[in-house]
């Protein structure tokens, strides 16, 4: 995903929330100083099936789901499910805001973690990428692309793991621990959620490919660009 055709759907979800701009290049900015370019050759994914876990609580009972892939990507805390569960992850997913020490003990024993930077997360930036085993993450922005932060499409932790698993190459994505119509999310969670599903429809129109947590939603989602 280039930049240029990211940016028109960034400027729809920085309008939906009030994000602003400038706070996103500001802690993308601070990312830059803080990390060196990732290698991605190291995650080459070409012919590879690549499982999504979300967050969702239904995770643990979706686990089997992963089985046959040949990577496994986790988003913030659906790590720590994979993990616990006795997965071995190929890369963690996160802005930092949940739980950050799990992404320090992930990169020190040498799995990739992609780190993003954005209006909302400078604190944590600067007090937690410094931790991070240093050749082992990817730092990443919602705003334009800058010296070693990238930016491949998504915004929450879990439509953008599937932005970066397409970047990198994968023949097919498989999703766990999506719900879409969590009830137990807050309402500022249930408009990331509907961000993050249209953004994944969007994503599975590009790829030419059918995400089945996607089944029986397309109908009501508003489509991107
Ligand atoms: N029902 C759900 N609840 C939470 N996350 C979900 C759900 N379904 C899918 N996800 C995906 O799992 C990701 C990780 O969720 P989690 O709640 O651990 O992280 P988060 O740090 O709050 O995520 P974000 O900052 O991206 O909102 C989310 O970014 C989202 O893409
Ligand atoms: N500025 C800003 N950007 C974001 C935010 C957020 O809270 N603020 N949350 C995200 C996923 O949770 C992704 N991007």
């Amino acid at each position: 995903m280039r930049f240029t055709e990211w940016e028109p759907v960034y400027v729809q979800i920085l309008d939906s929330f009030g994000f602003g701009r400038a706070g996103d290049e500001t802690a993308r900015d601070t990312l830059a100083s803080l990390v060196t370019p990732f290698d991605r050759s190291r995650l080459a994914w070409e012919n590879k099936t690549v499982a999504i876990c979300g967050a969702a609580p239904t995770l643990g009972d979706e686990l089997a789901r992963v089985d046959d892939a040949d990577v496994i990507v986790a988003a913030s805390t659906a790590a720590d499910v994979v993990l616990d569960a006795g997965y071995d992850l190929d890369l963690m997913v996160t802005d930092l805001d949940k739980n950050p020490e799990t992404a320090v003990s992930l990169t020190e024993s040498g799995t990739p973690v992609a780190a993003a930077a954005h209006g909302d997360n400078v604190p944590a930036i600067r007090e937690w990428v410094p931790q991070f085993a240093d050749e082992h993450v990817l730092g990443t922005t919602q705003a334009a692309p800058v010296g070693p932060v990238v930016n491949w499409g998504g915004f929450t932790d879990g439509d953008r793991a599937a932005f970066i698993a397409d970047e990198l190459g994968a023949e097919r994505l498989v999703f766990a621990g999506w719900d879409f119509d969590d009830p137990t999310v807050d309402e500022m969670k249930a408009q990331k959620l509907a961000w993050a599903e249209r953004l994944l429809a969007w994503l599975e129109r590009r790829r030419n490919e059918e995400f089945s947590i996607l089944d029986g939603r397309r109908d009501d989602i508003e489509p991107l660009p």
